[in-house]
């Protein structure tokens, strides 16, 4: 396995390309620890699938380049990059048995018998596919299909890193979970370095350690699972991360105190001196209260969504979520909202500008 460097990455489909919106991607520098669990997570258009083909090798970026262990791969072929990748459909030989399947990588390297038959018994044990040995791949349903796909990219124990590309699109929704957190346990196991690329924010905070928000042909944050719900240093991450996303409102400043509709919101902590450009507070629903002071506002809705409910209320024209339990307000009750200080980030043009701990 290897660690991965992606350093002063640029990519254009054009051939001269002007101005920054003709970049598929802007520039990009990372740094993916051998071993390590990471989602490439952002929506369709941001450019998962380009940075995927750069890595592979099936790209060569305009600009930048690709380390694996510090050796400059950016040249390199796909054959040459020792890369095993799943994809979004299965990818397997449908006249042949399942074992014969996942055995395909190892013989044709030239692994011998012995080995071959350990390490496919071994992935096959992992993936709860042993019953499945002897039976023709043909015959399999989507779920164990993919499962395969997925042994044949486990496999090796030599390759650099593997790739998954969006591979739960065909899986059933109600076996969906259980394969998200095998891939997980199957991290833990086989200790390869894996990137995952997805769109969907459940499968990349439950199989990374570390996920790669990406928008726009930028990646605005790298962080734990946590890190990206705690402190996102984007309001883009706040939206797109959550359920509901962070609540995201304009906002003046005024002495240090955030201004919105009229009411004095207290911040995290301190601004930058001299901090400019369009300024929004970012609360998440699940530190938003209702008291008896606060932001007017009144009930437009109440969703019960099964683990709790989430109150929607009109602040003017913005829509502000909270998320509560217990007793909720009426639709059309005017309510007082408060947001846990501690919790109330300050963006400057979309990015995080508060710093936590004490009064603004
Ligand atoms: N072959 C191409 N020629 C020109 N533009 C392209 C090409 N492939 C992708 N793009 C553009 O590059 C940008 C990034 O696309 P990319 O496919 O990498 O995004 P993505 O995040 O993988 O999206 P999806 O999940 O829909 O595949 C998009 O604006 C897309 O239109």
């Amino acid at each position: 396995m290897a660690k991965i460097t992606l350093s002063k990455l640029r990519h254009s489909y054009y051939p001269n390309p002007k101005s920054a919106n003709d970049y598929a991607l802007k520039e990009i520098d990372l740094d993916w620890k051998d071993g390590g669990a990471y989602a490439l997570l952002g929506p369709s258009g941001c450019g998962k699938s380009t940075l995927l083909n750069i890595i592979s090798g099936l790209l060569v970026p305009s600009e930048g380049q690709i380390l694996f262990d510090d050796q400059d791969v950016t040249h390199l072929p796909p054959d040459q990059r020792n890369i095993a990748q799943v994809f979004q459909f299965p990818v397997i030989y449908d006249t042949m048995t399942v074992y014969d399947n996942l055995a395909f990588p190892l013989r044709n390297r030239g692994v011998d018998a012995m080995r071959v038959d350990q390490r496919v018994r071994e992935i096959a044990e992992m993936l709860e596919v042993t019953d499945l040995l002897d039976q023709r791949a043909a015959g399999l349903s989507p779920d164990n299909k993919q499962k395969i796909s997925m042994g044949r990219g486990l496999v090796r124990d030599d390759v650099n890193v593997v790739m998954f590309d969006e591979p739960l699109t065909v899986i059933d929704p109600h076996l969906k979970w259980k394969l998200r957190s095998k891939l997980k346990e199957l991290h833990q196991r086989v200790n390869a370095t894996m990137i995952y690329v997805t769109h969907d924010q459940t499968e990349a905070l439950t199989f990374a350690d570390q996920v790669v928000v990406m928008q726009q042909g930028e990646v605005v944050q790298i962080g734990t699972p946590v890190e990206l719900f705690d402190r996102p240093a984007h309001t883009f991450v706040g939206h797109f991360i959550g359920s509901p996303g962070m609540n995201v409102l304009p906002c003046t400043l005024d002495a240090g105190m955030a201004m919105f509709n009229g009411t004095a919101v207290e911040l995290e902590g301190p601004v930058p001196l001299g901090a400019s450009g369009n300024f929004e507070i970012g609360i998440r629903p699940e530190f938003v209260t209702i008291s008896d002071s606060g932001i007017p506002a009144v009930v437009r809705k109440v969703a019960d969504v099964g683990r709790h409910l989430v109150v929607e209320a009109m602040a003017g024209d913005h829509k502000i979520s909270a998320v509560m339990n217990g007793t909720t307000p009426e639709k059309g009750a005017q309510v007082h909202l408060n947001f846990h200080p501690d919790q109330t980030r300050l963006y400057s043009d979309g990015w995080l500008i508060s710093k936590a701990g004490g009064k603004s």
